[in-house]
């Protein structure tokens, strides 16, 4: 087993028991039935969040690149810092650069044109995160497609959101997340330590698998939390806060946090693709789908200008807050200047609640 060597002061997550309405929260899509498209769209627009199932890709891909990666981790702390190149390649304990830590170490690399470009990896795993990542943008590419079609854009135009994540200037990143046990008293009790802390993602998509350790946490629209039920087999897809802007909150991005293993336990490894688009794209929501007088909840902003706005911010921080735009006042308000006979973008759940434990 590896140990994180340096100490750091743990934060906690209370631990939400798995009991059966929890887990039947979580959605789950059969990406090959003929109805996908229907239950990725209702899943993104309840949870921002489903399990995906018949996703295609080779279980011999993802077990290749975990055993080489828990190689990887495996290593002495001096050799996987050769790899630091921050914020890209190996961390540990800190995420971000602005004073977030957490109980894990991984490697975070920007993998765009097919390639991945990171510091010096072990080319073993480099190939396997090559031809994973590969296979996975895919299923993202598949699943943007699936939601376009979900939220009713027209055939002509549902590539509109695949084409963003397309490789060639697309800001793609893949990261890889090793929990390994903590040893402290605080992760056995009723509270277990943060792992990785709650945030939303800020790209289009996020595709993620893990091994059989769990930990992987979502938040509900009433503001639950829930354990999400750890599957090898299959792949969990989160809506991004871009993705949240292109669809005019009709798909909202879901809060997500990890609480790391207990001694005992085995170490967590996830990894995850982050399908961004490239850093001029503009994100507003998509033409194709606003019904006639709808105004954009949000002000208008290219991938590069939200992308340094989320890097200054802590994991926490509602990085949306910024850019949403005041909401239009109902034509019989009192007020004589309400503005609007503004349509609405169609209702769904408040999207900041109080968090119930
Ligand atoms: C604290 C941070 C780490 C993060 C960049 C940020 O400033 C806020 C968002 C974080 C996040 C969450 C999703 C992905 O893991 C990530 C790579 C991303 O794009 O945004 C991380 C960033 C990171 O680890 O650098
Ligand atoms: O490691 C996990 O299971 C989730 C990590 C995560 O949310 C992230 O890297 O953005
Ligand atoms: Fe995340």
């Amino acid at each position: 087993m590896v140990a994180i060597t340096v100490p750091i002061s743990v934060d906690t997550i209370p631990l939400v028991k798995c009991a059966n309405a929890a887990a039947a929260a979580v959605p789950s899509v059969d990406l090959s039935a003929p109805g996908a498209a229907a239950a990725v769209a209702d899943a993104c627009r309840g949870v921002g969040f489903f399990r995906a199932t018949n996703h295609g890709v080779p279980a011999a891909l993802a077990e290749a690149l975990e055993e080489r990666a828990a190689a990887f981790f495996a290593l002495p702390h001096k050799d996987k810092l050769e790899a630091s190149a921050r914020p890209l390649g190996y961390g540990s304990k800190s995420i971000g650069c602005n004073g977030d830590v957490g109980w894990l170490e991984y490697i975070l690399l920007s993998v765009g044109s097919g390639s991945v470009a990171a510091a010096s990896l072990p080319p073993l795993l480099r190939a396997a995160l090559e031809e994973y990542t590969d296979a996975v943008r895919e299923v993202g590419a598949r699943v943007l497609e699936l939601m376009a079609d979900g939220l009713g854009v027209a055939e002509e135009h549902r590539g509109v959101l695949r084409r963003m994540v397309a490789p060639d200037e697309a800001d793609e990143l893949v990261r890889v997340n090793h929990y390994p046990p903590c040893p402290c008293p605080l992760a056995a009790g009723q509270r277990g330590v943060t792992g990785f802390g709650e945030h939303t993602d800020p790209q289009i998509i996020s595709v993620l698998r893990s091994n059989r350790t769990g930990g992987l946490q979502i938040m509900l629209p009433d503001g639950r939390w829930v354990p999400v039920a750890p599957d090898p087999d299959s792949l969990f897809v989160n809506v991004g806060d871009s993705l949240q802007v292109l669809t005019n909150g009709r798909f909202q991005s879901v809060k997500h946090r990890v609480v790391a293993p207990a001694e005992g336990q085995q170490s967590r490894l996830s990894v995850i693709y982050f399908g961004g688009p490239a850093p001029a794209q503009r994100i507003a929501p998509l033409p194709e789908l606003m019904r006639e007088g709808e105004r954009s909840l949000y002000r208008e902003f290219t991938w590069a200008e939200y992308k340094k706005a989320a890097y200054k911010s802590r994991l926490g921080d509602h990085r949306l807050g910024p850019f949403e735009l005041p909401a239009a006042k109902e034509p019989n308000s009192s007020d004589q200047h309400s503005s609007s006979n503004a349509v609405q973008p169609p209702a769904r759940a408040p999207p900041h609640v109080a968090p119930v434990y």
